[in-house]
């Protein structure tokens, strides 16, 4: 074994502090494997079990129990365990002495996930790289998992934080606990986009779901959060231009048509400039699985760190062609809804619904029901946001009306309409409806004037 992984001299130290100070032990949570010198495990375990039976732990103790497992001499005797003392002058550092064992027992278990990786690299049972992949993943955030402290917690612990929280928001009223959203009445009915949460932003063809979600990535973006966005229906260079043009308020038909005057030429200048600073990052591969978003999203925490990701759309995802449709969505969003968790970041999911043929230019809002056709999509969200504009039938509505309906909350209400605006030239929803439209009038027809009289 490298002597990079293990610090002979800080297990010492570590098991002569326990040795003057074994009440301080139990706080260290350590486990025998931390230690890499087998005689060490030996001694650990034997103090240990002096501490389970609340019997005095010293030198001579611990070399009692050791006697009595036939373990003594391996250990080098009573001499060993009294060198140990000796060695350690104070208990005051072994805090200190726990981290460097822990940290050396992480690189250990490192050493051991790389040659795990090589196994899935050879692929001696036959798997596809996908789900390779996805377990090399795995076996790596278990460990990040332990380096953070992602373990079991007691509820006191977890609601002390939450109390904390909740004390914070108490002192300034009105901040959000989540991110941004980039919508005023979102952030106000949400709280912001929570993290550990799967949100779903559904809505029929063309409802604005590819603007809501890119709203809440600048928004993010703009407060410094890295934002990853998988687009499985738009390029790199498309998604950046909508974002570079909603930015500058451009109508982006005109500057696909090469329209723009020379003020709003420059303000696409700037507003471009700006946008390239941003932390997002697209990844526009066509035909990803969900096994493969979930892994790239891993990969992609792991070197870069990410806030929020954004996934457009879910019906655009490859499926398995051994998998049922619906069954195939499943798996799907119950991977996202354990990506958002297991990074501890909100996950955007748009899903389209059905298209709904209009009665009379009418079309009613969408529900709940009608993303059942998605698998449990329903089931495995925390939050269902879904987008209606009823002026987009060609009716006598504004089409700058639109309504956000809060579907689904898990820990708030649920059934609001949030009303606001949609201005279609930019694809981005706003506080309000354009004050200023007015419902074209009806041109006259045709009256008979011969064409000399036009
Ligand atoms: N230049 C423009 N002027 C007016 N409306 C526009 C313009 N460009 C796009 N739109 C509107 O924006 C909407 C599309 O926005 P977006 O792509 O966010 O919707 P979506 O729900 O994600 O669409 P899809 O179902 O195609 O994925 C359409 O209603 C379209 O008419």
């Amino acid at each position: 074994m490298s002597e990079r992984l293990y610090n002979v001299a800080a297990e010492q130290a570590l098991l002569g502090g326990a040795l003057l100070a074994p009440e301080r032990l139990a706080a260290l949570e350590l486990a025998q494997d931390d230690f890499a010198i087998d005689t060490h495990r030996l001694v650990f375990a034997a103090l240990g079990t002096l501490l389970q039976h609340g019997l005095p732990v010293d030198a001579v103790t611990v070399a009692q129990v050791l006697d009595e497992r036939g373990e003594l001499a391996r250990c080098g005797g009573l001499a060993y365990l009294g060198s140990l003392v000796d060695a350690t002058p104070t208990a005051a550092n072994i805090g200190r002495y726990a981290d460097i064992v822990r940290e050396h027992a992480l690189a250990r278990r490192l050493a051991s996930v790389g040659v795990e990786l090589q196994a899935l690299a050879a692929n001696a049972d036959g798997l596809s790289l996908a789900e390779r992949i996805e377990r090399g993943m795995a076996a790596l955030h278990a460990i990040t998992g332990e380096v953070r402290g992602d373990e079991a917690r007691p509820v006191a612990q977890a609601l002390a934080h939450a109390m904390q929280q909740l004390d914070q928001r108490r002192l300034h009223p009105g901040a959000r606990s989540g991110l941004p959203t980039g919508l005023a009445v979102l952030d106000e009915a949400l709280l912001g986009y929570q993290r550990g949460e799967l949100i779903v932003i559904a809505g029929r063809p063309s409802m604005g779901k590819t603007a809501l979600a890119m709203q809440g990535a600048e928004a993010a973006a703009r407060a410094g959060l890295r934002v990853l966005v998988f687009s499985l229906e738009m390029s790199e260079a498309q998604l950046g231009l909508r974002l570079a043009a909603g930015r500058a308020r451009i109508n982006l038909r005109k500057l696909l048509a090469g329209e723009l005057d020379a003020d709003e030429a420059q303000r696409l200048q700037l507003a471009a400039a700006d946008v390239a600073g941003w932390p997002i990052s697209i990844d526009a591969s066509a035909g990803l699985s969900a096994a493969q978003v979930r892994a790239r999203a891993q990969r992609h925490a792991l070197r870069h760190g990410v806030d929020l990701i954004v996934i457009d759309h879910l019906g655009l995802l490859a499926m398995p062609g051994h998998e049922q449709r619906a069954q195939a969505l499943g798996h799907a969003s119950k991977a996202f809804k354990a990506l958002a968790k297991q990074l501890q970041v909100p996950v955007l999911l748009v899903s389209q619904l059905n298209r709904d043929s209009a009665k009379g230019g009418q079309v009613r809002a969408p529900t709940l029901t009608d993303i059942r056709d998605s698998g449990c999509v329903e089931e495995d969200a925390d939050t269902v946001l879904l987008l209606h504009r009823p002026g987009y039938y060609g009716n006598d509505r504004n089409p700058g009306e639109a309504e956000i309906i809060v579907a689904k909350q898990r820990m708030g209400e649920r059934g609001q309409h949030l009303q606001c605006g949609w201005r279609g030239e930019w694809t981005r929803f706003t506080l309000q409806p354009d004050p200023h439209w007015r419902r074209p009038t009806p041109q006259p027809r045709y009256s008979g004037l011969g064409e000399g009289e036009l």
